[in-house]
């Protein structure tokens, strides 16, 4: 009897030949060096490295919103540069930035609406989707409605992981999602990357200093003088 042929599936990412150089007047300096990686739908990966080894750089490649000197980021097997890189971060990506990157003048529900608006995410009440997604993140109806400048930066940050849990996208980039929040609510939002992946097969793809959080990632790689290793 033939044995059942078992089939890897298809990387949702795949960075091949990965190098990254940042020129200045005076000064080069080569970040990333020939990464070659695969990440895949279902899991939670937590990238780690020394700080100024590159992390940041990655999720800005891998996320489309810097094109790498050498190499390329493809998404379901089309490269980036075809996909372009505009439709990439709006229709398949969504990115929780260290700097939160809200939009300053709204509330923390304006902020989830106009996210779902921007990917086209369906939703037959957008205003009630982004209270129940911040209520997830631990912020009450009367925070949700506050203009974002008058949230703490821990409330801030969960205000940035709202609007990407409000996206319908296939991968979620995060940097340093949890730098700002206490244990208890850093345990929470860890566990909520967990649910995204292994309930709703997304590919998650954390940076972070933390071992609490790289502790629950399916996959924790380690970035070091430019070359990416698991
Ligand atoms: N726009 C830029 N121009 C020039 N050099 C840059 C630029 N952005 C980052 N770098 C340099 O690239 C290197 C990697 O920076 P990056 O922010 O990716 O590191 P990181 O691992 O995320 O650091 P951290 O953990 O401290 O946030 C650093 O030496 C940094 O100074």
């Amino acid at each position: 009897m033939a044995s059942p042929t078992l089939t890897t599936p298809a990387p949702v990412l795949r960075l091949s030949g990965l190098s990254h150089t940042y020129t200045g007047q005076r000064h080069r300096a080569t970040v990333l060096k020939n990464i070659d990686h695969d990440f895949h739908r279902g899991t939670f990966y937590a990238v780690l490295g020394p700080s100024g080894s590159g992390k940041t750089t990655l999720l800005s490649l891998a996320s489309g919103l810097d094109a790498p000197t050498r190499g390329t980021v493809s998404f379901d097997g089309t490269d980036l540069t075809r996909i372009g890189l505009g439709r990439y971060r709006n229709k398949h990506a969504a990115t929780i930035f260290q700097q939160y990157n809200l939009l300053t003048y709204m509330t923390a529900v304006q902020n989830l609406t106009t996210a779902m608006e921007i990917t086209g995410t369906r939703s037959r009440d957008k205003k009630a989707r982004a209270l129940e997604l911040l209520e997830r993140v631990g912020l009450d109806k009367q925070q949700a409605t506050r203009n974002v400048m008058r949230l703490s930066g821990g409330q801030q940050q969960r205000v940035a992981i709202a609007r990407a849990l409000a996206c319908d996208v296939d991968l979620l980039f995060a940097d340093e999602p949890t730098g700002n929040l206490d244990e208890d609510t850093a345990a929470g939002i860890i566990r909520i990357f967990q649910e995204l992946a292994h309930d709703q097969n997304k590919c998650v793809i954390v940076v972070t200093h933390s071992q609490q959080l790289a502790a629950e990632a399916d996959h924790t790689l380690t970035l070091r003088k430019g070359r990416l290793s698991a």
